[in-house]
């Protein structure tokens, strides 16, 4: 078995005097798709916080290829972040609304690549590419765009730190159907180009039986069941 890409150990948290997560634990391999279902209120966006360093837990582990991210220094983590990305249910707030989408696109390479100009220009094309992105799109603010081209952006600039592992929470619950199933596919064929593995972080059931190889059950802080999705990944 190869080490798991993620590995959580008696996930706790509360606010104040409320306990939110109680001994959460699971793990995620690569290349794999672990859904996080749970009614609102669950806990499911907490644990995707905690994974990302946006929520400090009050106890248990974060493993991200074995190595405790809880216990490591700012500077430490800082280099493992662009490995570990998360996916928020208002994408839009991911973008700056003042730069075109191709700018928004580029910048994440701007900032980590060390990528000169021309290279840089051509790796965002690829990525637009990827995505599945047309000029006419990377030519506009993210004002003028569908929710499903902006989530498109959101994705191109996540590959373009060749993440490991994402967390997408409710990354389809603003798009209507049609375009949920095609974010979906794209997020499963960035999956079978790369191999990143997903938390794909949902209330509904149908949309992670569609595409999650195994499904954890959210309720009230504490995990009640994992089950095996046994088919493919495709639709
Ligand atoms: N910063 C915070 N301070 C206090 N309470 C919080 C904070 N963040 C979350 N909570 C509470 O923790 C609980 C779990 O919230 P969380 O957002 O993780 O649930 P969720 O399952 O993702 O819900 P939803 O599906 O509605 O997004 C809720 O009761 C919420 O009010």
């Amino acid at each position: 078995m190869p080490l798991p890409v993620l590995t959580i150990n008696g996930l706790a948290m509360s606010f104040g005097a409320s306990e939110v997560l109680k001994n959460v634990s699971f793990s995620v391999a690569p290349g794999e798709t672990m859904g996080l279902f749970g009614k609102s209120g669950s806990g499911k966006t907490t644990i995707g916080r905690c994974i990302v360093w946006l929520e400090k837990p009050t106890g248990g582990e974060i493993l991200v290829h074995g190595m405790d991210i809880l216990s490591m220094r700012k500077k430490e983590f800082r280099k493992l972040r662009p490995k570990i990305q998360m996916i928020f249910q208002h994408p839009e707030t991911s973008l700056d609304p003042r730069m075109k989408a191709f700018e928004n696109l580029i910048e994440p390479l701007k900032l980590h690549s060390g990528l000169k100009k021309d290279a840089l220009l051509k790796r965002g094309e690829e990525l637009a590419k990827l995505t599945g992105l047309r000029p006419e799109h990377l030519a506009r603010y993210p004002g003028q765009l569908s929710g499903g081209e902006i989530q498109r952006i959101v994705l191109a600039r996540i590959m373009a730190l060749s993440p490991d592992f994402i967390v997408a929470d409710e990354p389809t619950s603003m798009l209507d159907v049609s375009v949920q199933a095609q974010i979906l596919h794209l997020m499963q064929k960035l999956q079978r180009e790369t191999g990143v593995s997903y938390l794909l972080i949902s209330h509904d059931l149908e949309v992670l039986r569609k595409i999650c190889h195994r499904i954890a059950y959210l309720e009230n802080g504490t995990i009640t069941s994992i089950e095996n999705i046994n088919r493919g990944i495709r639709i």
